[in-house]
């Protein structure tokens, strides 16, 4: 017992305050810089978002120029970036893979030489940002190519992120439609104020360490089942269910096992995922474009079924694990894209943090034993 009122996980809890976005569960709704997600989804390229959150406006013409002339140069594998993936372990999970390679990005930007000089500016922040956010995509397609074999495929200087993306995932040029629905992916990943993996990149940068050591620390909270891991999760429950009809019998077994069912549930929506009618509504065009129907009725069946049972409503890996499926990135793959999205997120918080730093240092109530004379310890 303790007189001390605790929040385990921190439940409810309000730790500090944000400019960059708003989750209003009540209104189901999800603001970046004020702007509803749903618009800049249907309008915006991903890379506009990255401007937005980092700097609070959309960007100009020239600002997105800027972006362009200083993104591309770093979008092709660097060779010691390749040298360690391919060191690692063929089995090694994915989600370490992506942390090794930003690790070894974080070393070479010999940002821990200018810890002790009070750290970096802003402005090399961003700029830090940036170049992470330009490196990530040929990471990850090369991860989903290393698992199959293949080498990787340099980036096309004439292509948008979304594009250049698919283009050195698959090695030929999207479809329209396939490039709508991932661009829109991107933008829904990008930002969610204090999710557990942008909080840990927050306490991090609390500390005044380095941008790219938030980062990694927030690779690692964002890789279990709980959080970014979700979305791979999804298609393995997908492939476990098999058919629509299956459903039933299905969640039968899996609640009496006591089994979460991955995908469904948020610690501050309770009564559905803002994002998730925009995803789903690009899952449709692609169950449409590549003729899944059979995947469309898994989907609803399981919905349904789970809503009804539990009324508890999917979140936004719940339609992204399918679509990303039927965009052709193995199912590895899923959380490392979240990554690549949300690591827009994650670096305007750290420069947000690190505008208005307070160390992140709560307390404990301690229920530990009493405290007790080590054996053979005798006052000096
Ligand atoms: C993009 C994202 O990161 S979104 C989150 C992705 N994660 C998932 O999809 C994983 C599955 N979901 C979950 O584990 C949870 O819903 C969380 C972790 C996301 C939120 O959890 P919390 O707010 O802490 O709620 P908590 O886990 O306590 O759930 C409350 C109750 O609902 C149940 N519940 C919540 N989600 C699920 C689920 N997906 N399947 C089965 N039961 C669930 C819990 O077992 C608990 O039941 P109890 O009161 O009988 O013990
Ligand atoms: O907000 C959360 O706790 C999890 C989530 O949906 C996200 O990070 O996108």
């Amino acid at each position: 017992m303790t007189e001390h009122e605790i929040h385990r996980g921190l439940a409810g809890i309000y730790a500090d305050s944000t400019a960059i976005s708003r989750v209003d569960p009540d209104s189901n709704s999800l603001l970046y810089r004020g702007y509803p997600v749903q618009q800049l989804a249907d309008t915006q390229p991903f890379e506009a978002v990255a401007l937005l959150l980092w700097n609070g406006e959309l960007p100009t013409q020239d600002e997105l120029e800027w972006l362009r002339v200083n993104g591309r140069p770093h979008r092709p594998l660097r060779d010691d970036v390749r040298a360690a993936l391919d060191a690692l372990p063929p089995g090694a999970h994915p989600m370490d893979e992506i942390r090794t390679a930003v690790s070894v990005i974080g070393a070479r930007e010999g940002e821990g030489e200018s810890l002790h000089e009070g750290g970096p500016t802003r402005e090399e922040n961003v700029a830090r940002s940036l170049r992470l956010f330009a490196a990530l995509p040929a990471i990850v397609a090369y991860g989903q190519r290393r698992r199959h074999g293949l080498t990787p495929v340099p980036p096309r200087e004439d292509l948008t992120y979304a594009q250049n993306f698919l283009w050195m995932t698959h090695g030929e040029l999207p479809d329209p439609v396939v490039v709508d629905a991932f661009n829109r992916s991107m933008i829904l990943y990008a930002e969610h104020t204090f999710n557990a993996s942008t909080f840990t990149a927050r306490v991090i940068a609390s500390t005044l360490s380095d941008l790219h050591s938030a980062v990694v620390g927030a690779i690692g909270a964002l890789k279990g089942p709980l959080h970014g891991g979700a979305n791979e999760m999804v298609m393995h429950t997908f492939d476990e269910i098999g058919t629509a009809d299956a459903v039933g019998p299905w969640l039968d077994q899996a609640l009496a096992a006591h089994r979460k069912i991955m995908g469904f549930g948020h610690r501050v929506y309770k009564h559905g995922d803002s994002r998730v009618p925009t995803m789903r509504a690009a899952l449709g065009t692609l169950v449409e474009h590549y003729d899944r129907p059979d995947l469309l009725a898994l989907y609803e069946a399981l919905e349904r079924e789970f809503v009804e049972r539990k009324g508890i409503y999917p979140n936004l890996d719940f339609p992204s694990g399918p679509a990303y499926h039927l965009m052709g990135f193995d199912t590895p793959t899923f959380t490392p894209l979240f990554v690549a999205a949300r690591v827009i997120g994650w670096t305007a918080h750290i420069l947000e943090q690190q505008e208005h730093n307070a160390l992140i240092r709560p307390l404990a109530a301690y229920t530990g034993a009493p405290e007790r004379q080590v054996p053979g310890w005798s006052a000096p």
